[in-house]
């Protein structure tokens, strides 16, 4: 098995003002895992990140690098950690010296320090920062210094609390490949909290999903998407068709009923209150695309195309059927200049792409 990096177990922190803020039955990493922490505003995952920087005092137990925290001498196991955050925390000295200081800090002689601190801003492609007063930069640029200096430490741990909701898409993506490469080459475990599921998908193995303080799934980033625990984790994923739906029990036998009085058998689980049908526009298909072989319980969709949006590969044609909107993803050949708005189009999925929330 591979080495655990952080281990949690029965971890709660409560405020004052408010009690269970976090808590976490049972959570683990690995070394060089990379995890992403999603969920709402408010559901803990700064908080998640903070307890485990022993930023916070915490019930339970928590376990870094194998070591009891309660045991162990703290500034040594959070040294072996590295924290960024959303908001750029630099001096007001020169980029070279921002990146430096944490070696300092831990007692390397200021030419060793510099010397590592270029190597790392080089490795980190900003080089080229080095003399710029850190209060100079950009926020793109300041947030590369900031994971530089946050890496220069060789990190065990790398806990990234939002760093990059303020770049635009193309700097985001570059940079969270980067530091994905860095974290595989060095095995750095990597907690990254992230409103974005598109990055979590670039970015992660593993997708921790948590409300309320609780983790309530924890899973591939795919399997989330595709299998999300309840409604509200399907829209954090991104999922484009969250259809109200009831479900019917016949004998054995679950039927899902949509509007328009489109029914078909479910096979998944169905365990508790259900609220709706969760339909990715990638499992919808035009019918003209589709052989539908007999044997395959194809549901058939009949609707009104009220939007033809233009994309990359495929184009996304939101299309009303008994006053529901549903989003289908259509190849490019089949939808440019062929599929218009007041169209009547007819679409098909096979049930078992359907999950039920
Ligand atoms: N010092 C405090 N006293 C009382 N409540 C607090 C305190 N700090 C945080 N909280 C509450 O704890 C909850 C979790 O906060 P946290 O910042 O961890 O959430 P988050 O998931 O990171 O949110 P966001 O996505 O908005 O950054 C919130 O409801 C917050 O208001």
């Amino acid at each position: 098995m591979n080495e655990l990096i952080l281990e949690m177990r029965g971890v709660r922190v409560d405020r004052e003002t408010r009690k269970n803020i976090l808590n976490i039955e049972r959570f683990s990493l690995a070394r060089g895992e990379l995890a992403a922490v999603v969920g709402p505003n408010g559901a803990g995952k700064s908080t998640l990140l903070q307890t485990v920087n022993l930023l916070h005092p915490y019930q339970g137990e928590i376990r870094l690098f194998g070591d009891d925290v309660l045991q162990q001498d703290k500034v040594g196991l959070r040294r072996r950690c590295s924290m960024v955050f959303q908001e750029t925390l630099l001096l007001k000295e020169t980029v070279l010296a921002n990146v430096a200081y944490p070696l300092k800090f831990r007692g390397l002689a200021p030419d060793e320090a510099a010397r590592l601190a270029e190597k790392t801003l080089t490795d980190f492609h900003c080089s080229h920062l080095a003399a710029r007063q850190a209060r100079s930069l950009s926020g793109g640029e300041a947030q590369r210094v900031c994971i530089a200096r946050a890496l220069v430490t060789e990190p065990e741990l790398l806990l990234l609390d939002e760093p990059f909701a303020a770049l635009d898409a193309a700097t985001r993506l570059k940079m969270i490949e980067e530091i994905r490469q860095v974290a595989e080459a060095r095995e750095i475990a990597v907690l990254l909290v992230s409103h974005n599921f598109a990055d979590v998908l670039h970015f992660a193995g593993r997708a921790i999903v948590m409300f309320n303080g609780s983790i309530v799934q924890d899973d591939k980033p795919e399997a989330v998407m595709r299998r999300p625990v309840n409604e509200q984790t399907a829209r954090l994923a991104g999922v484009d068709n969250i259809i109200p739906c009831c479900v019917e029990q016949e004998g054995q036998d679950r039927f899902i009923k949509l509007a328009n009085g489109i029914r078909f058998l479910y096979h998944g689980e169905v365990s508790g209150p259900v609220s709706a049908c969760c339909l990715p526009s990638d499992a919808l298909y035009l019918r003209e695309e589709r052989t539908l072989r007999q044997e395959e319980p194809w549901v058939e969709i009949v609707g009104l195309v009220e939007r033809v949006v233009p994309g990359l590969g495929t184009y996304q044609i939101l299309v009303e059927f008994g006053g529901q909107m549903l989003y289908a993803r259509v190849p490019r050949h089949y939808a440019a200049g062929k599929i218009n708005v007041a169209d009547t189009i007819k679409l098909v999925f096979n049930p078992v792409e359907a999950h039920i929330v």
